[in-house]
């Protein structure tokens, strides 16, 4: 028996609800036959797929990071303006595709205020730089009347875009990345662009690129250096994450949360170095703008790829096991709510992810979809710690001895409604919860399967989804509920 103990005066802090973000790149079916095929029977005048702009307003998506990844970092964005038949092809060196440039700035911008999603921008400080950020942000930001603006409202756009959060650059460590740097490098040339960017507006957004994962071997190191450099001039640091089974570990992949976990710890605890050394009030907020399950193992390299045009690439088909694993790293995210402020799922469509599409033909949700949609449906305004007791453990060989049960929980003050999330982590082990609570239980909705890995299919599109729980009920004052293994579970409860 499991006990969950919550408590509405044990704040952990206000939810960002752009923890809820997700990611559109120029890379594979991401853009062309993902968000944008003109020809598509569901398209719209400015070739929207609305079969696909549903589905995200379902998942709850609030902010979307774009042009890449690692695609921005050779992206001249005046490619992808004016008419749309004089823009040129160009070959993309990140993806070794042929980018048409028939989706750009203004169409992003456009789709956006579609989707109902906040845009956050990557500027390429790889072959780019300080310039083409400066003149890209006035592009956009500026009201008519200089020559920049005015090509924006040339380009059909009069209103300012208003885009508030910048992105400086991606994955600057990576030796992947089309003009990768040191930290020192990429820390001035980040300090020099933000203060550049500071110049046209000050009062921007910054994100400044941390390293591409924590098993770089510059990893720590690289945001000491950076942050250094830049802590007075950004807002928000970058954390990159992709999850898979390694060698067929599934019990260590069930508990990859716990790496989310610690890499969170880790990047608090350096920015707060940093912040000791320059002796600053201000305190550095966290951008986790790419996570997901990705199963790099299938991905062949870049240059395993030949030239090309634009089509499928790492398109994951997701398993109920994955569905389970995002669960339970939206519930890493929103335990460190407090210093997480920005997150995105990559990516949104096809392209790893939670939104799947045939060109001219069906789009469908995937199992990921689901504890996506739940949690940023349900969770908010204001995270809760939880305190568990009692429960098993699992040994896993990634992460050692850890508690098979990982959770958070959120209150609505105005409603005094609770939002339990909790994973049961073990393969094998159901687990017997008791939550001491005052009111009783609105809804009790899981995700697991028998067939732990089932996945979603054009043809069988429902195959995975969240079932309603029966015979969970609060009793003398005790919520009492059974979580089978490998499962994600919502309890949303009156107090
Ligand atoms: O671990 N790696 O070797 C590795 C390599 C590339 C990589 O790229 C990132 O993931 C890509 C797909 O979302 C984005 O374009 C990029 O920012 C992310 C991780």
């Amino acid at each position: 028996m499991a006990r969950l103990v919550v408590n509405p005066g044990f704040v952990v802090g206000e939810l960002d609800r752009r923890l809820f973000g997700s990611f559109v790149e120029h890379m594979g079916r991401c853009v062309y036959t993902g968000i944008y095929e003109p020809e598509h029977p569901s398209a719209d005048q400015d070739g929207f797929r609305q079969d696909v702009l549903e589905l995200v307003r379902e998942l709850g998506v609030t902010a979307v990071r774009y042009p890449g990844g690692n695609f921005v970092s050779n992206y001249h964005w005046e490619d992808g303006v004016g008419p749309k038949e004089q823009r040129p092809r160009r070959l993309d060196l990140a993806w070794r595709a042929i980018e048409p440039n028939q989706f750009g700035t203004d169409e992003f911008v456009a789709w956006s205020r579609k989707a109902e999603i906040e845009p956050i921008w990557a500027v390429n400080l790889g072959t780019g730089g300080i310039r083409d950020a400066v003149n890209l942000l006035q592009y956009c930001n500026l009201p008519p009347g200089t020559a920049l603006s005015d090509r924006r409202v040339a380009n059909g756009s009069p209103e300012p875009h208003d885009i508030r959060i910048w992105c400086l650059g991606n994955e600057m460590d990576g030796p992947w990345q089309i003009g990768h740097k040191t930290a020192e490098e990429y820390a001035r040339l980040a300090e020099e662009t933000a203060n550049a960017m500071r110049r046209v507006e000050p009062g921007l957004e910054l994100v400044v690129c941390g390293s591409s994962n924590a098993s770089m071997p510059t990893f720590g190191e690289w945001e000491r250096v950076v942050l250094e450099r830049t802590y007075d001039l950004v807002d928000h640091i970058s954390l990159h994450a992709y999850y898979e089974p390694h060698d067929g570990d599934q019990a260590s992949f069930l508990a990859a949360s716990e790496e989310m976990d610690r890499m969170i710890s880790s990047i608090v605890a350096t920015a707060d170095h940093v912040k000791a050394l320059k002796r600053n009030d201000k305190q550095l907020t966290l951008s986790f703008d790419e996570w997901n399950v990705w199963y790099q193992k299938n991905f062949p390299g870049e240059l395993g790829l030949g030239l090309r045009e634009v089509g499928p690439l790492i398109e994951d088909t997701y398993t109920v096991d994955d569905a389970v694993v995002v669960g339970s790293l939206l519930i890493t995210l929103l335990r460190h709510a407090d210093r997480v402020k920005i997150a995105c799922l990559a990516q949104l469509v096809n392209v790893i992810g939670p939104i799947r599409t045939e060109p001219g033909g069906r789009a469908w949700r995937q199992s990921i979809f689901h504890p996506f949609a739940l949690t940023a449906r349900f969770a908010g305004p204001t995270v809760l710690q939880t305190a568990v007791s009692g429960g098993p453990e699992i040994d896993t060989a990634a992460f050692g001895r850890v508690p098979a049960l990982w959770s958070t929980a959120t209150y609505d003050e105005r409603t005094g409604e609770l939002a339990i999330f909790v994973v049961n982590r073990s393969e094998n082990d159901k687990i017997d919860l008791e939550i001491p609570v005052a009111g009783n239980v609105i809804r009790h909705l899981a995700l697991y399967d028998e067939d732990r890995s089932a996945v979603n299919t054009a043809d069988d599109p429902d195959r995975v989804q969240p079932r309603a729980v029966d015979g969970t009920e609060v009793v003398d004052g005790v919520c009492r509920a059974t979580l089978p293994p490998a499962s994600w579970h919502l309890i949303q409860l009156s107090t």
